[in-house]
């Protein structure tokens, strides 16, 4: 339907690259809310679908521009110039070709369960085409609808597909059935942080920089993008098969929900900031972790893994201002990044409790309550920069920028540049491609994906909830990789990748490129 000039011509719309839109807007001012969502879903839908469409016309002309400049830069004979053109060609057909199918949760044989979390579990699977295994995480869309996550689902899902950083967990694919919307990440089988923490109890001050170091770096990468995690915890830092860190779990923040509002209106006195006298700041320090009996100590530790997998969520990491509501940034971060490095080297978090209120009230208290117990001993420096994390907004290192974080003597011996290629400073044991030694064990309980068949007639069916995840979709193509490939093969032949090139295939590797349930394929 291209109409030769740029134009695309579908019924009433008229669109062209620069002008993406209705020629005239539906009345829809006599229907009912919900047909006034579900035709601005559609318009938006059918716009972004059209606008996806020129964009990857253009990509593509582009492509073929840079590669033919670049072949006739680099010398090389004339017929090996048409090979090459050739090539790209027959990647562009397969990527147009692969972009066509869709991609479901059929496509995807369900292997173990790796995790649970607030709205459903993360299992492994293998893509039943070309055997690849990756990390599936199902949510439910109930529940997200029911717990007012749907903001939260989708910013998880355009983080993951925005950021291409090695420090963050790789998305491939995202799609929904009538129930569940599903994320298809890469599996990292290294476990993490909160298991090595309760095999190991505490870390040495090397262990704890090397993924200190690495966790700043993913925090960072993330906050580069506008992006407040405001929900680190040593469950969302997860370990590759050689030991490196990526972050995961963006946007799904649970505990600021009704649960913790109601607990934050029960103690009124602390939603009004702060608590100024010493003496109350004390009460609610009273007991630090180090002076629980031990068995409570312990009962801590056993409920840090159930509160993983419930509604509720742990406080343990949480910042203060967001706690109390105040607006806060991306500091919010760094403050769990030195709760999570106080539980590295003292075998629980500073504020810890078997109760979440006096938890509450400890992270409130902060000043009275951050202390140190005589053993395990620690660095004065570790001391030092876990007292600059956990700390005012103002004075908190990392609220300047990065750089002051990472100057701190605690990491003098950091190479910053060169930590994601240095080997991990902890090696998990891995023995295959399917090996789920470093995760918990998770009995099946009903296993079945959905009541309602991914085939036929149903997959189409657009239930009045779908209207809410429509844009969910997302595919990362791997003949992508092997365009990019094309340059690097160029690159190879003596002349340099365009950064161009690489912007432009980083910019389609994000293009939703895929619909599904609730978005209506269109061909053109
Ligand atoms: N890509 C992955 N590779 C390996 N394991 C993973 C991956 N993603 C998640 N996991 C495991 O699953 C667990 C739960 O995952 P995740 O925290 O993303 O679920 P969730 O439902 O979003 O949790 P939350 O309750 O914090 O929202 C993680 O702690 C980790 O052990």
């Amino acid at each position: 339907m291209d109409g030769g000039d740029g134009t695309v011509r579908l019924g009433a719309l008229n669109l062209r690259s620069d002008r993406v839109g209705f020629d005239s807007s539906p009345d829809v001012s006599v229907s009912s809310p919900v047909t006034r969502q579900k035709a601005a879903a559609a318009k938006q839908f059918i716009e972004n679908h059209y606008k996806n469409y020129l964009q990857g016309l253009q990509e593509r002309k582009e492509r073929r521009r840079t590669l033919q400049r670049k072949a006739q830069e680099s010398q090389i004979s004339t017929e090996e110039q048409e090979q090459m053109l050739r090539n790209l060609e027959r990647r562009e057909t397969e990527y147009m070709r692969l972009q066509r199918r869709k991609i479901g949760i059929d496509d995807f044989e369900q292997l173990t369960v790796i995790g649970k979390g607030a709205f459903g579990e993360v299992r492994l699977c293998r893509a039943k085409d070309t055997g690849e295994i990756f990390a599936m995480k199902k949510l439910k869309k109930s529940d997200m609808l029911s717990r007012g996550q749907v903001e939260h689902v989708r910013s998880e899902r355009n983080l993951l597909a925005e950021v291409d950083s090695r420090c963050i967990v790789k998305l491939f694919y995202s799609f929904q059935d009538s129930d569940f919307l599903y994320l298809i990440m890469e599996y990292l089988p290294g476990g993490d942080i909160m298991t090595l923490l309760m095999r190991e109890d505490v870390l040495s001050e090397d262990v704890a920089r090397f993924y200190m170091a690495e966790s700043v770096l993913a925090i960072h990468s993330i906050h580069q993008h506008n992006y407040i995690h405001r929900d680190i915890k040593p469950d969302n830092l997860i370990l590759d098969r050689n030991g490196h860190l990526k972050l995961s779990d963006f946007g799904l923040c649970k505990p600021l929900d009704d649960k913790y509002s109601t607990l934050l209106l029960e103690n009124e006195d602390l939603t009004n900031g702060e608590t100024n006298s010493e003496n109350e700041g004390q009460a609610a320090c009273d007991r630090p972790p180090w002076m629980m009996p031990k068995e409570q100590l312990l009962q801590w530790k056993r409920n840090r893994r159930a509160l993983a997998y419930s509604t509720v969520g742990t406080l343990d990491y949480m910042a203060p201002e967001v706690l109390l509501k105040k607006g806060y940034g991306i500091e919010c971060d760094w403050w769990s990044l030195g709760a999570i490095m106080y539980e590295m080297l003292i075998g629980y978090p500073p504020f810890c409790s078997d109760d979440p209120r006096i938890t509450c009230r400890k992270i409130i208290n902060w000043r009275t309550c951050l202390k140190f117990p005589d053993e395990p001993k620690i660095s004065n420096e570790a001391k030092d920069l876990i007292c600059h994390l956990l700390c005012n907004v103002e004075t908190r290192l990392g609220s300047r920028g990065v750089e002051e974080l990472k100057a701190h003597p605690w990491f003098r011996c950091i190479q910053w540049d060169k930590l994601y290629e240095m080997e991990a400073a902890f090696k998990p044991t891995v023995v295959g491609d399917l090996d789920t030694q470093n995760f918990e064990k998770f009995p099946e309980v009903e296993g079945q994906p959905s009541s309602i068949p991914t085939v036929g007639p149903w997959r189409k069916m657009l239930t009045s909830k779908d209207t809410n995840f429509i844009g969910y979709t997302f595919k990362k193509s791997d003949v992508l990789k092997s365009l990019e490939n094309s340059g690097t093969d160029m690159r190879s032949n003596g002349s340099k990748k365009s950064p161009s090139l690489i912007t432009l295939l980083g910019q389609m590797n994000l293009q939703e490129t895929e619909i599904s349930e609730g978005e209506q394929k269109q061909e053109t």
